[in-house]
């Protein structure tokens, strides 16, 4: 049964500043997305199937933005397996209330990554998530709109795999918020491959734009030789991009020094800035924040 954390109701008003980004959007006279107020672009991480590296992906991606000098929010949705808290060193982190909602976490003193996640809401990690289909349902609405971020540049949203039922409400709600659009992830596997065809389906269906795919795990480099192997074939997600006509954002290999970071809030943009992993990652958000991708949707 799950059992959850008692909250302190917070009494605090967040004073909201605009970010530079959001200053320079007013100035241009583009309005302010009226869905979740305070935040300028949605970004969703999704897949077809588990495993593909989505929590890291969109966790180091957020890292990447704010490292870019963006204010970034990350709503960790995925009920099945609430890992962003325990993937930034978050997992002690208590959660309150105010009257405008949930307040996020705050993973610095600058207050540039704020993190909202179910697992702050679980007394215990090892606590299974067993609510049937209707309460989950609402538990993710709850979760996309009572969040009370400050000003954001961009929210990603980490999603729950494949097409399981939680996986179908999150997209579903993806419009009602105007999402810009979801970043694919993959492995180069056939099988992954085939779940990410139906997942690219199933985005055209609820109307989430895809902004592209990320190939991931695609090959490993060794670090003593620099040799690649090549573990689940490669450039599978480079061909269905492709075939898709949707864009190829990168290829990440697997990078055992991803897994040194677990547990920090540092990005491999600045622990491993000469590695290829930093670049595809400073390569992805490049694409996302040069405007071209997130303007096509709002255009
Ligand atoms: N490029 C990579 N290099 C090395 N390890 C990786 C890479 N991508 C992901 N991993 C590792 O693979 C495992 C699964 O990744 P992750 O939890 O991000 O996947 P997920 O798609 O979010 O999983 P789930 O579907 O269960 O939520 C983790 O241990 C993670 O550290």
């Amino acid at each position: 049964m799950l059992r959850f954390r008692s909250f302190q109701i917070c009494k605090r008003t967040l004073a909201t500043h605009p970010t530079p980004k959001q200053q320079e959007l007013m100035a241009r006279g583009l309005p302010k997305r009226a869905p979740l107020p305070g935040v300028t672009d949605i970004v969703v991480v999704a897949s077809g199937k588990g495993g593909v590296g989505k929590s890291t992906i969109s966790t180091q991606l957020a890292l990447a933005l704010r490292e870019s000098g963006f204010k970034v929010g990350l709503l960790d949705i995925d009920l099945c397996g609430p890992s962003v808290p325990y993937l930034l060193g978050l997992e002690q982190s208590d959660v309150y209330q105010c009257d405008e909602g949930w307040v996020p976490i705050y993973a610095d003193e600058n207050k540039t990554l704020a993190v909202m996640s179910i697992a702050f809401l679980l007394k215990s990690r090892n606590d299974p998530v067993i609510w049937r289909g209707p309460k989950k349902t609402m538990m993710i609405r709850q979760f996309l709109t009572d969040v009370k971020w400050d000003e954001l540049d961009y929210l990603i949203i980490d999603t729950p795999p494949g097409t399981s039922d939680e996986h179908i409400t999150v997209m579903e709600c993806m419009r009602d918020v105007k999402c810009d659009g979801a970043v694919m992830v993959t492995t180069p596997q056939g099988v992954a491959l085939d779940d990410v065809r139906k997942e690219l389906t199933f985005c055209r269906k609820t109307g989430v734009h895809v902004l592209g795919i990320v190939e991931n795990m695609s090959g490993f480099v060794c670090p003593h030789c620099s040799n690649c192997t090549n573990i689940f074939s490669s450039d599978g997600g480079v061909e269905l991009a492709k075939r898709s006509g949707v864009p190829h954002l990168g290829t990440l290999p697997i990078d055992p020094r991803l897994n040194v970071l677990i547990g920090t809030t540092r990005s491999v943009l600045t622990e491993l800035p000469e590695s290829n992993t930093a670049q595809i990652f400073k390569s992805i958000v490049k694409q996302i924040t040069n405007g071209d991708i997130v303007n096509a949707v709002k255009d």
